[in-house]
């Protein structure tokens, strides 16, 4: 028998717990033999527990669980930062395996973990940790391990998708559809590092990081969240042939690799145009395989449980067969994430001008000056005297649409600019 210490019981928790105990035999037979959970660590042992669980495997100690000899797998669940990554590090220096979905820990702290499970000749596993229920860690290890990545595109959050979706199809507000995602088991214990482009950077640190053999440093990572989106500019979207959504993109460029998280105009025909509600998606381009895309659910009780649960069986497997496997390293490779300013992108311009004979005229002078040409331009009419002016532009580098912008805004007749987004179009 394998002795499990579970660290966390909310919504992955508890779904790791009711996937266990519904295919018992099925997983004993992978295994080889049976999983016990000896321990769960929670904060609050006087919570309401809609699960059927022995009170008496509960704790509020860790001690219980990584100075426990018993216990050869820690899954840790409590999110956040710390103190989650001091009782992974703890666990793997008593010769404890670990398996997580803590995608900020990994993305943070990821590389020195692995080191530490390697000197201690332990496993870290962490399927959970991008894209939810999507098998795309381990594919990305094995599968295509033949291959050298160019590129990859992913919907890794799904709370935003979410959001964004019932945004697009129902027109329902921003504030009600993220407390319907929360009530979902969706977000994160703090929302804001879904609704700002945190999460999603987390994971397309992981994903990169494994892709290109290095160690990203997530403070380099250029983030922008989904809360400056409008009902104006996801109804413009539609009306020029796209979708928004929040895109994360890891690729090679000539001067490094380029790393970001934001949201995105995405051609309506894209097959992650069609990536909606919870579900999540990663679109990636190998030498030998070409375009791989994985599609499923990113986020909710059962659909990460199902990944925590592989990841168990897999590590339990091998120490119920004497196996040591360590984790490889996937840092040997130095690149160097490039500065958003030197990043080239089509962009859509929503700005609000005063309807007047020569303020296009104008407003193209700025951006010629500044090396921006247009690929289209949309003004829409209305019955007074400012209207929304939507310009959509050829690739560029950032730079020159941010110094456009400071130029632009010291027009008189130019209102207000109330949207830049990113448009991807070509590349992808
Ligand atoms: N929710 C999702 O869809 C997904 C989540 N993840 C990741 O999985 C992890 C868990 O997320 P989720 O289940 O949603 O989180 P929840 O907030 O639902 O659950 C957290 C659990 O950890 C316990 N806990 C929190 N802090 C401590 C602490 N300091 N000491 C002891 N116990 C603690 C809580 O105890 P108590 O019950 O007593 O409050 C609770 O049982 C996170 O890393 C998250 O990013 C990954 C993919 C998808
Ligand atoms: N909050 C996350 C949960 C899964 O990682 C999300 O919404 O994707
Ligand atoms: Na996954």
């Amino acid at each position: 028998m394998i002795k499990i210490g579970l660290l966390g019981l909310g919504t992955v928790g508890s779904g790791v717990v009711t996937i266990m105990e519904n295919n018992k035999e099925s997983i004993r037979r992978k295994v080889g033999t049976s999983l016990a959970i000896e321990k769960v660590l929670v904060k609050n042992l006087d919570k309401e527990r809609d699960l059927d669980i022995d009170s008496r495997v509960l704790t509020s100690n860790i001690e219980d669980i990584v100075y426990n000899p018993d216990i050869d797998l820690v899954v840790e669940l409590i999110g956040g930062e710390e103190p989650a990554c001091q009782y992974i590090k703890e666990a793997i220096n008593r010769g404890k395996s670990v398996v997580t979905a803590n995608k900020l820990v990994i993305a943070k702290h990821g590389t020195e973990i692995l080191k530490l499970a390697r000197e201690k000749g332990v496993q870290v596993s962490y399927e959970g940790s991008v894209g939810g229920g999507i098998p795309i860690i381990r594919p990305l290890k094995e599968s295509l391990a033949a291959n050298r990545i160019h590129e990859i595109y992913g919907i890794l959050n799904g709370t935003t998708n979410y959001i964004l979706t019932k945004m697009t199809r129902e027109g329902r507000k921003f504030q009600e559809v993220l407390a319907e995602a929360q009530k979902l088991g969706y977000a994160e214990s703090d929302p804001s590092s879904d609704i700002e482009g945190y999460d999603a950077a987390y994971k397309i640190a992981i994903l990169a990081s494994i892709a290109f053999e290095t160690s990203i440093d997530i403070s380099s990572v250029y983030v922008e969240g989904i809360d400056g989106i409008s009902v104006d500019d996801i109804e413009l979207a539609r009306e020029l042939g796209y979708v928004i959504k929040l895109l994360a993109i890891g690729k090679r460029c000539e001067r490094g690799l380029d790393i970001r998280v934001h949201p995105t105009f995405i051609p309506r025909s894209h097959p992650l145009a069609l990536v909606s509600d919870v579900y999540n998606a990663v679109y990636l381009h190998g030498d030998a395989v070409g375009d791989v895309m994985s599609y499923g659910k990113g986020a909710g009780q059962m659909p990460t449980g199902s990944a925590v649960v592989a990841d168990i069986i897999q590590v339990a497997r091998d120490i119920h067969s004497g196996r040591v496997v360590t984790p490889s390293l996937d840092t040997t490779i130095k690149h160097r994430v490039v500065d958003i300013n030197e990043i080239e992108n089509s962009f859509y311009l929503r700005l609000q001008v005063r309807d007047k004979p020569g303020v296009l005229a104008q407003i193209t002078k700025v951006l010629g000056d500044n090396k921006v040409s247009l690929a289209s331009v949309l003004q829409k009419h209305r019955l007074t005297t400012v209207v929304p002016l939507v310009l959509i532009t050829h690739p560029v580098k950032e730079q020159f649409i941010n110094k456009s912008l400071k130029e632009l805004k010291k027009i008189e007749d130019v209102v207000s600019i109330d949207s830049l987004i990113r448009v991807e179009e070509e590349s992808i």
